[in-house]
């Protein structure tokens, strides 16, 4: 890791923080919503309140001797952290758990009737289905006349913002605000990004999905513009093995987008065709690797993932979790160089991130001071913010 001024592991034991209230507050709320949203048994019933009393005040357990990601877990730190407070392991390790407890307490892992249900499913058709989703979507047809590097740009807008799962199709100069005391995007190194994807692009682009429905719309959109416009000859989609974080897109989620283009008519149908016709033949593919549920910031990546990000392109990370992972879930002093949290990462990597969580780096001194002036910390957490960072790493260098 960079060497860089002493950056601590971000924990949730500090009673009033925001890590502290997602494991305190967010994670039974999670249980109750879940139980409200479908007919579950009594088995499914007793293991989440068993979930509940331990994740709030009891200590972390060990996973089932039949579970078939045990030795993973293990390899991931389980060992070292079963009998420990979910409060005093580091917070990326809590939630990951978390996650991974709920989903074998509602029978997700199987064998049974509900191996393969999908808890929070009702959560992202609601949004999928959600009238605003018809608004973005038409909005796409008033992109059309305007000339490409325009467009690839309110695209990008689009995935950024979508992280807030607010399609937005913004054109570069909004959001910017600049000249605001506290600006909507904190860092912006989109032009460092088109760099990397000119045109003439015959490489691979790879893109670590985030939240599904209103944020997995607007990054296959900006996939189709790619692919279409000729920046880049493959795409690779990362998704997650199995639903996590709530929202997190999984393969399910794609399907459900894809399909959700089509239905629209108009522009979006067009992106669609070119997604349809770039899974048939080989120029997109979905990946659902099982690091992309680990607890572990993506220095821990394994050599099979280290080595399809050092052929990509570019790769680009959604959202404040894959942020986290991408820097380490730590408290950097905000002007830490991004780059200089990146440089393990084996190729070109880009952060497009609406700001959820404490994490910060890569901002001017004048932009933190601007922020804490107006909002004190509030800006950290608020998803009112956003930034686009690049490492071009020394490929754009090498151009
Ligand atoms: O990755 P995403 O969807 O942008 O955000 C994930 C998130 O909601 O989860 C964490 C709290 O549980 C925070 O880091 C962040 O706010």
């Amino acid at each position: 890791m960079p060497d860089t001024p002493f950056a601590p592991v971000i924990h949730g034991n500090e009673p009033g923080s925001f890590p502290h209230s997602v494991l305190a507050e967010r994670h039974p709320a999670i249980i109750r919503q879940v139980r409200e949203a479908f007919p579950y048994g009594p088995g499914q019933h007793r293991a989440l309140d068993e979930l509940l009393k331990s994740c709030t005040d009891g200590t972390v357990g060990p996973l089932p001797a039949d579970a078939p990601d045990r030795d993973r877990w293990h390899e991931w730190g389980l060992a070292g952290h079963t009998g420990r407070s979910w409060f005093d392991v580091p917070w990326l390790w809590a939630e990951s758990y978390f996650y991974r407890r709920l989903l074998e307490a509602v029978g997700w892992f199987g064998p049974g009737p509900w191996q393969g249900i999908d808890p929070f499913r009702p959560f992202k058709r609601a949004e999928l289905d959600a009238p605003e989703t018809d608004e973005e979507l038409a909005a796409l047809d008033r992109l059309r006349d305007l000339p490409e590097q325009e467009r690839a740009q309110a695209l990008l807008h689009g995935s950024l913002w979508g992280n807030r799962a607010d399609l937005g199709f913004r054109l570069s100069a909004e959001g910017a605000g600049t000249r605001e005391a506290s600006p909507a995007l904190v860092a912006d190194d989109s032009g460092t990004l088109w760099s990397l994807l000119p045109p003439t692009g015959t490489g691979t682009l790879v893109l670590v999905a985030d939240n599904a429905g209103r944020e997995l719309v607007p990054d296959i959109l900006l996939i189709a513009h790619l692919l279409a416009e000729g920046r880049t000859g493959r795409a690779v989609l990362h998704v997650k093995p199995y639903p996590y974080y709530v929202s997190d897109a999984t393969t399910a989620d794609v399907v459900d987008a894809l399909r959700r283009l089509r239905a629209a008519g108009g522009a979006a149908a067009d992106h669609a065709r070119v997604l349809w016709s770039a899974l048939a033949d080989g120029r997109l593919t979905v990946r659902a690797h099982p690091f992309s549920c680990a607890p572990l910031p993506y220095a821990d990546m394994p050599d099979d993932l280290r080595a399809e990000f050092a052929a990509a392109t570019l790769t680009i990370l959604k959202g404040d979790l894959n942020y986290r992972r991408l820097v380490g879930d730590r408290l950097w002093p905000p002007t830490t160089p991004f780059r200089e949290t990146t440089a393990y990462f084996p190729g070109p990597v880009a952060a497009l991130r609406t700001l959820k969580s404490d994490v910060i780096t890569g901002l001017s001194a004048a932009t933190e001071a601007a922020l804490v002036a107006a909002e004190e910390q509030r800006w950290r957490t608020s998803g009112t913010h956003a930034l686009i960072q690049t490492d071009p790493s020394d490929q754009l260098h090498a151009q």
